[in-house]
C-alpha cells in the first residue's frame, strides 16, 4: 500500500534521512523504531508531506504522491497522528470528533467509541482536561473519524500512563485484526512484540 524508496530528508540544510527504503503493505504493522532523533518523525511527517524537503519515491496505492499536498494525501486515505496530537484544546471531545468526521458522523462516532470506550464517558469535556493518554486517544480517534486507509502514527505511547497505554495498544491491536495498515514510529517497543516487521532506523539510516 505504501512504499518508500530512496528517501532522503533534510530540514534546512540538515539531512536527516539517507535514501532509507521501507514498505506497508495491506493489514501490516509495521514498527519503525529508533532512538531520538533517528529520524522517526521525519520519515512520517515526510509520507504526509509536511515540513521537510525530500528527494526518493513515495508511493501510496501505487501512485506517486511524492509532489502531493497534505490534504490530498490525507483525502485519498493516508490518516496521520503528530507526536504532539494537535489537538483544539478549547474544544470538547465530541467536538474534536466531529470536527474531523467525514461521511456519517454518528456511525464514525460509535466505530471509534467502540475502539475507545473511555472517550465515551467525557464527550463533554474539553480537551484541554484530558490527561495525556486521553489526548492521545482523541487524537487517534479524531483521525480515525477521517476514515483513513492507512495510519500514520507518532510515538502513541511514549510518555503515557500505564494503563491508558493497555488501552492504546488494545485499540491499535483491534484495528489491525480489522485489517487497517499501520506504520507505527515508537522508541519504547509497545506495539514492536505485535508488529509484522520492525524497521530500525539509526541516524537516518536504516540499520
Ligand atoms: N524542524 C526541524 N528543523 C531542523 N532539524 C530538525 C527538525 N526536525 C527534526 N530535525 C532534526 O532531524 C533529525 C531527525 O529528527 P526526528 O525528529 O525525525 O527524529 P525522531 O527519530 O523522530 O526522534 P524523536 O523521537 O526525538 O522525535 C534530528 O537530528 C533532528 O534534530
Amino acid at each position: 500500500m505504501l512504499e518508500v524508496r530512496a528517501l532522503s530528508a533534510w530540514h534546512g540544510a540538515a539531512q536527516a534521512l539517507f535514501e532509507v527504503s521501507l514498505q506497508v503493505g495491506a493489514g501490516e504493522l509495521v514498527v519503525l523504531q529508533g532512538l531520538n532523533g533517528a529520524g522517526k518523525s521525519t520519515l512520517l511527517q515526510a509520507v504526509m508531506g509536511l515540513g521537510p524537503r525530500v528527494s526518493g519515491v513515495i508511493s501510496y496505492q501505487n501512485e506517486s504522491i511524492a509532489g502531493w499536498p497534505p490534504h490530498r494525501r490525507a483525502r485519498a486515505g493516508l490518516g496521520y497522528v503528530a507526536e504532539d496530537r494537535r489537538l483544539f484544546t478549547g474544544l470538547t471531545v465530541r467536538e474534536n470528533l466531529h470536527i474531523a468526521a467525514r461521511g456519517d458522523v454518528r456511525a464514525q462516532e460509535a466505530r471509534v467509541l467502540a475502539l475507545f470506550p473511555a472517550l465515551g464517558g467525557m464527550l463533554q469535556r474539553p480537551a484541554s482536561q484530558m490527561s495525556g493518554g486521553e489526548q492521545q486517544m482523541l487524537a487517534m480517534a479524531r483521525t480515525l473519524m477521517t476514515g483513513p486507509r492507512l495510519l500514520l502514527l507518532d510515538e502513541p505511547c511514549e510518555g503515557i500512563a500505564p494503563l491508558l497505554v493497555e488501552a492504546i495498544r488494545d485499540a491499535l491491536l483491534a484495528l489491525k485484526r480489522e485489517g487497517m495498515p499501520m506504520l507505527v514510529a515508537e522508541q519504547n517497543r509497545i506495539l514492536a512484540d505485535h508488529a509484522d516487521r520492525t524497521v530500525t532506523l539509526s541516524a537516518g539510516r536504516i540499520g
